[in-house]
C-alpha cells in the first residue's frame, strides 16, 4: 500500500491572499490526519510565499503523522529550520528563487559532495532523507551514492502525458522505481499526482512507499470537501 501525505502549501497560499488566519494551517492538517491521511507535508520556500518557517514549528507541536518538510538545503535557512525540528523525513529539492513550482530534481552525480554532507547532516539527526529525482536510473543511482534513504520522483512528466499516452509515460518510472529498488532506497513520488493519474502508477509501481499530494487534492476538496476528497485519494492508493 502507498501511504498518502497531504501537502498543504495552497492551505497556506489562501490564507495569506488576506494576510488573516483564514484558513488556519493547523487546523486543515489536522483535519487531514482525521480524514485519514498517512502524512502532512509543507514545502516552505525562503520568501514564506505560502508555508511560513513559523507554521513548520507550529505543526511539529502537534501533527501524529509523518511529517515531511520539503525545500532546498543549499538554503542555509532551511537547513536550520529542519534540523530545529526534526520532522520524520525531509526531502530535498533542487528549487530556485524564481521557480512557481518544483520544476526538476537533482543532478545527484553533479552535486555528489555537496548532497552527501547535506544527507550527513540530517541522518545524524536522525531524519529520514529522500532526494527529489528525475525518473532518471542515473540520477536515482547517484542519491543512493550520496546516502540517501529514499529517492522522490518529480511526477509532472508522468502527469503530463497520462491522457496522451499513459504507458509511455509511466515507463521511465517503472524503470527508475526498479532501480530505486535493487539498491534498496525507499520510494516516492509526487507532483501533480491527482484522482486521474493516482491509482495508475500505485498499481504500476506496488513498491511505491508514499506519495505527496497538494495541488490536485486541495482544488478536489472545493468540490468533494476535504473529508470525501482524502477518501478518494486514499481509495486510489490501494491495489
Ligand atoms: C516538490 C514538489 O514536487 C512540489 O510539488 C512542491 O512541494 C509543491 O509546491 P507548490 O505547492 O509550491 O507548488
Ligand atoms: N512532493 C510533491 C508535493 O508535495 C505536492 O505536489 P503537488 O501535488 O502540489 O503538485
Amino acid at each position: 500500500m502507498t501511504r498518502l501525505s497531504v501537502n498543504i502549501n495552497k492551505i497556506a497560499t489562501l490564507r495569506n491572499s488576506r494576510g488573516g488566519d483564514n484558513p488556519n494551517v493547523i487546523k486543515v492538517a489536522l483535519d487531514c490526519e482525521r480524514f485519514g491521511a498517512q502524512g502532512i507535508t509543507v514545502h516552505p520556500r525562503p520568501d514564506e510565499r505560502h508555508i511560513r518557517y513559523q507554521d513548520v514549528y507550529d505543526l511539529k507541536e502537534v501533527l501524529r503523522t509523518e511529517f515531511n518538510i520539503e525545500g532546498n538545503p543549499l538554503e542555509k535557512k532551511f537547513v536550520e529550520l529542519v534540523l530545529a525540528n526534526k520532522p520524520d523525513q525531509v526531502t530535498l529539492v533542487p528549487d530556485t528563487l524564481q521557480a512557481i513550482t518544483s520544476n526538476s530534481g537533482w543532478d545527484t552525480i553533479r552535486h555528489r559532495a555537496q548532497l552527501t554532507d547535506l544527507i550527513g547532516q540530517f541522518k545524524a539527526a536522525k531524519i529520514r532523507v529522500s532526494v527529489f529525482v528525475d525518473a532518471d536510473p542515473h540520477m536515482v543511482e547517484g542519491a543512493k551514492l550520496c546516502g540517501a534513504d529514499r529517492v522522490e520522483l518529480y511526477t509532472e512528466p508522468y502527469a503530463a502525458d497520462y491522457f496522451e499516452n499513459r504507458q509511455r509515460a509511466i515507463l521511465p518510472f517503472i524503470q527508475a522505481a526498479e532501480i530505486a529498488r535493487e539498491v534498496g532506497l525507499g520510494l516516492n513520488a509526487g507532483h501533480d499526482l491527482s484522482l486521474d493519474n493516482l491509482k495508475f502508477i500505485c498499481q504500476s509501481i506496488p513498491w511505491l512507499d508514499e506519495v505527496s499530494i497538494g495541488h490536485a487534492l486541495i482544488a478536489d476538496a472545493l468540490y468533494f470537501g476535504l473529508e470525501n476528497t482524502i477518501q478518494m485519494y486514499l481509495r486510489e492508493t490501494v491495489l
